[in-house]
């Protein structure tokens, strides 16, 4: 290799290869996990989720080369998640997406092994601490709300996204993206599984308390050809399709995956 290369999803800089830069790759509370139901325990003392969201907070939309991430502005509380697993109040700061080279695979966190075709991922920090960066490396810092995509009608809360893409194709590329309403692609049950894990890409911190939805959106398969459009590559170089950014299940390591639900 000529330069130093970033990470990636390739096997010469991909999940493999991870640890050699972040060694944490191989700590106790990595993310994904493969999420079994059978072995979940039922937790009568979750809460449900309280999730607001305030479109006017949303900013823009990025390639940042790893996935397409919607940004929000988090000054305020006004895009928040209360209740459900955690403590406390936590902000908004992005959401953005995994996806496979084909609706075969492309989720992080599996269900009894099945993959889904793409994952969303809701990003909020704990607002005990004063800003994200503060956040995202304390135990208690980060909450990820995961949403799983699998195949059926057209989504046409997803297609407003979609629409921004050919302004993004490429790395770094960004484009103001306004009042859009997260909430519109959560599903309509939010039962749920928690557990204490990561960040599923570099730097790998554990600071996440994961709340994964048992419930998929959907996403025709013209929608999730639309995310393969996207590129890794900046402008100029060799154009490499942004497919399979995804992280494999992790080793459980003795914790406990609770469900929200019976
Ligand atoms: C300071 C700092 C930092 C890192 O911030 C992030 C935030 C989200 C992510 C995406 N991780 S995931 N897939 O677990 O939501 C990666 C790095
Ligand atoms: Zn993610």
């Amino acid at each position: 290799q000529t330069v130093t290369m970033s990470w990636g999803y390739k096997p010469n800089n991909g999940p493999q290869k991870w640890v050699e830069n972040f060694p944490i790759a191989d700590g106790v509370r990595q993310s994904p996990i493969d999420i079994v139901p059978g072995q979940a325990s039922y937790d009568a003392g979750l809460k449900p989720l309280d999730l607001k969201y305030d479109p006017s907070t949303c900013l823009d939309i990025l390639n940042n080369g790893h996935s397409v991430q919607v940004t929000f502005a988090d000054d305020t509380d006004s895009s928040r998640l209360t209740d459900g697993p955690i403590s406390g109040l936590y902000r908004l700061k992005q959401f953005h997406f995994h996806w496979g080279a084909s609706d075969d695979k492309g989720s992080e966190h599996t269900v009894a092994g099945t993959k889904y075709p793409a994952e969303l991922h809701l990003v909020h920090w704990n607002t005990k601490y004063a800003s994200f960066s503060e956040a995202a490396s304390k135990p208690d810092g980060l909450a990820v709300v995961g949403v799983f995509l699998k195949i059926g009608g057209e989504n046409p809360n997803l297609q407003k996204l979609l629409d921004a893409f050919d302004t993004i194709k490429s790395k770094g590329k960004q484009t103001s993206f306004a009042n859009f309403d997260p909430s519109t692609l959560l599903p309509g049950c939010l039962d749920y599984w928690t557990y204490d894990g990561s960040l599923t890409t570099p730097p790998l911190y554990e600071s996440v308390t994961w709340i994964v939805c048992k419930e998929p959106i959907t996403a025709s398969s013209g929608q999730m050809a639309k995310f393969r459009t996207l590129l890794f590559s900046a402008d100029g170089a060799a154009p490499d399709c942004m497919v399979n950014n995804y992280r494999p299940p992790q080793p459980l390591k003795g914790r406990t995956v609770r469900a929200s639900f019976k």
